[in-house]
């Protein structure tokens, strides 16, 4: 195979891994020059955010703890005011991709810095993509204000996290690799980059369903989001989140489990037209079929693999598919409002959990 024309540009972040690395948190937010910064989360990882406000001590604005998932247009604007209030000059994200929204909106609006604390593999933290939700629309734009500057990927943060929920949220950062690998606007080092993060996550997600606080599966499942999120980061998106984004943001499913619900379904939409990166895939995963070998993941690791088992109506797959082909995403095989019909039979499979077709 010979190297083909390609463009690569690197972005400007610094990656602080290693379990315990929370550690360093005061040695970042000097390195980035911060004075007063806000602590974000989630309602839920309240008392995650106080140890974080307490490790800054004055350096510490507050604690604001009402992200929650897609980014509502109004918690984001609340946010903006009370960072205002505070005289904050950063944010500090622990959490999962929610929170790490909250900031990017937060950043959109005010160019402050993002410090980002991961607790999940989402992948956010790795990416200039917002999400923003008004009115019952989920939007997503790309700006480079909202790439968070430092990242802290401590794995003993994630040691709590449920295992469903690791499963489907590391089969959302394989998703991004995956899609990495067939993208328009791909690269050789997004390649590689992709390869070993599906590797390190198909490693790691069945050692941690087994041991759920094995710090070495965690710190592989870490290590793959971010090589996956960077993939994201770097290169476009396809069919496979223009689905996903539409079942989120349109019918309110959750966001990891609607990604590993649906990837095998896309995978084996493109396979005929990307045998290239199903080859990758597959080679990554170590299974035979890229589509199968991803819905064998899911469900030997415990996961939903039908949108019935995580709250889609059959009734409601129509107007999915409706809204899918509306404004598209590039695709290595183009759909549009001519496939509608071929995008509704991929949703019928994926609602019912049948074998990719
Ligand atoms: N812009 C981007 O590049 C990306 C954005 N996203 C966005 O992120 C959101 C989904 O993020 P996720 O990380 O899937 O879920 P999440 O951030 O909504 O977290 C789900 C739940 O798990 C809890 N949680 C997180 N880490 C935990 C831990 N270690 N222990 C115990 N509980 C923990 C959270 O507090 C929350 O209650 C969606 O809105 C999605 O659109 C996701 C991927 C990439
Ligand atoms: O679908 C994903 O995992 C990637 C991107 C987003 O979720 C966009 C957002 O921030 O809402």
């Amino acid at each position: 195979m010979s190297t083909r024309d390609f463009v690569y540009t690197s972005q400007p972040q610094r990656v602080v891994f290693g379990a315990g690395a929370l550690a360093h948190l005061a040695r970042e937010i000097d390195a980035l020059g911060a004075r007063r910064a806000l602590v974000l989360s989630t309602p839920e990882q309240r008392v995650q955010a106080e140890r974080v406000a307490d490790m800054l001590g004055a350096h510490a604005a507050g604690v604001f703890d009402r992200a929650v998932m897609h980014v509502p247009i109004e918690t984001a604007r609340e946010a903006r005011e009370v960072a205002r209030q505070l005289d904050a000059d950063c944010a500090v994200a622990i959490g999962g991709g929610s929170t790490t929204g909250l900031g990017k909106a937060i950043a959109l609006d005010s160019g402050l810095p993002i410090l980002a604390i991961p607790t999940t593999y989402a992948g956010s933290e790795m990416t200039p993509i917002y999400g923003l939700t008004e009115a019952g629309v989920k939007k997503t734009g790309k700006d480079f204000r909202v790439l968070p500057r430092t990242v802290i990927y401590d794995p003993e943060l994630s040691r709590t996290l449920p295992v469903g929920l690791s499963v489907t949220s590391g089969i959302n950062a394989i998703a991004h690799a995956a899609e990495g690998l067939y993208a328009q606007d791909s690269n050789p080092v997004m390649d590689l980059m992709a390869e070993e993060g599906i590797a390190a996550l198909a490693r790691a997600l069945p050692a941690i369903r087994t041991k759920p606080d094995d710090i070495d599966a965690r710190s592989d499942a870490l290590y793959g989001a971010w090589l996956s999120g960077t993939v994201l980061g770097n290169v476009g998106m396809a069919l496979h989140h223009k689905l996903c984004h539409t079942l989120g943001g349109s019918f309110n499913l959750p966001h990891a489990e609607v990604h590993t619900v649906v990837l095998p379904h896309a995978l084996a939409f493109n396979a005929q037209a990307a045998p290239q990166a199903m080859t990758r895939i597959a080679c990554a995963l170590g299974t035979a079929s890229a589509p199968q070998g991803i819905q064998d993941l899911a469900r030997h690791s415990g996961a939903p693999i039908a949108l019935r088992d995580i709250g889609m109506k059959e009734s409601d797959l129509d107007l999915a598919a409706d809204i899918a082909v509306r404004n598209p995403y590039w695709n290595p095989k183009p759909f549009g409002p001519a496939e509608r019909n071929d995008i509704r039979a991929l949703l019928q499979r994926a609602w019912a959990g049948e074998p990719p077709g």
